[in-house]
């Protein structure tokens, strides 16, 4: 399996100036993602996972290590450098929608396109197809506010994977959904990595998500503590990492 993204070392250090007390958040981590492969960051709160998610997505830089992805290393590119491989490539997903509540739901999935100055017919058809597969096109005249959580998290599906991109980054983002509005949302993103084979990393505190993906890493301290690969069945995998965690957090894990 082709290699997307390689990240080697890395470190992150919050503070240190003057006033401020040094915080390593990621501990010399060495991490590979393959293409197509669906991976899941579970840990206690302060582990370092939105951390781990800035970096390998570019939104922040590392105080030392390296981050490659698709060959390119992201973190000597120049800011434009940056920010075009970012629309071209990476998707995002949050755990708050932020979709803009002045454009309709179709307008927002079509956002990134527009920013790459793509015609309207080759915008609204990409858009439709998009919207067609994850079951939001009924709604794509209304705007964010007049839909559900759910459909609003669809929609920054859709959005994330406009461009064409081959990895998508998504921190929390059945957070703030409930529980039959958050499996829709997952069926979409295994739906998503089955049909074009996208990359994608979630980052989750809720096992039942976790289990849509193929691959548990368990972050502590800033480190890989353990890795959980999906055997069986969707049912097997959320026991096995239920039984994970409780391990783990005998083992002083603290969830
Ligand atoms: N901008 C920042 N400045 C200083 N310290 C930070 C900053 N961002 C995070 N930290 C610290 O780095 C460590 C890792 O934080 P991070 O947000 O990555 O953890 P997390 O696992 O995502 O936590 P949570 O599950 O609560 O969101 C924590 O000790 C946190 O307090």
């Amino acid at each position: 399996m082709i290699c997307m993204i390689k990240a080697t070392n890395v470190k992150k250090v919050y503070g240190g100036g003057k006033d401020f007390a040094e915080t390593l958040a990621i501990n010399n981590l060495t991490i590979e993602l393959k293409q197509g492969e669906f991976t899941a960051i579970m840990g206690p709160s302060g582990s370092g996972k939105s951390s781990l998610l800035n970096i390998l997505s570019g939104f922040d830089q590392p105080t030392s290590g390296e981050v490659v992805i698709q060959g390119q290393n992201i973190h000597t590119m120049t800011g434009d450098e940056l920010a075009l491989f970012r629309r071209s490539h990476i998707g995002y997903i949050f755990q708050e929608f932020n979709l803009l509540d002045s454009l309709t739901i179709q307008e927002n999935v079509m956002l990134p396109m527009i920013l790459n100055k793509e015609t309207t017919a080759h915008m609204n058809k990409k858009a439709l197809g998009l919207m067609e597969l994850l079951g939001i096109s009924i709604i794509k005249n209304k705007y964010p506010y007049q839909v559900s959580g759910g459909q609003q998290q669809r929609t920054a599906v859709c959005r994330a994977l406009i461009n064409d991109t081959s990895v998508i980054f998504a921190d929390e983002p059945t957070g703030n959904l409930d529980s039959k509005a958050s499996k829709i949302v997952l069926e979409c993103l295994r739906k998503t990595n089955e049909t074009y084979g996208t990359t994608i990393l979630l980052v989750t505190h809720d096992p039942f998500a976790a289990s849509y993906s193929e691959k548990v890493l368990f972050l502590k301290d800033g480190s890989i503590r353990t890795q959980l690969y999906k055997k069986g069945t969707q049912e097997q995998f959320t026991k096995e990492i239920l039984d994970h965690l409780a391990f783990l957090e005998e083992d002083d894990y603290d969830i």
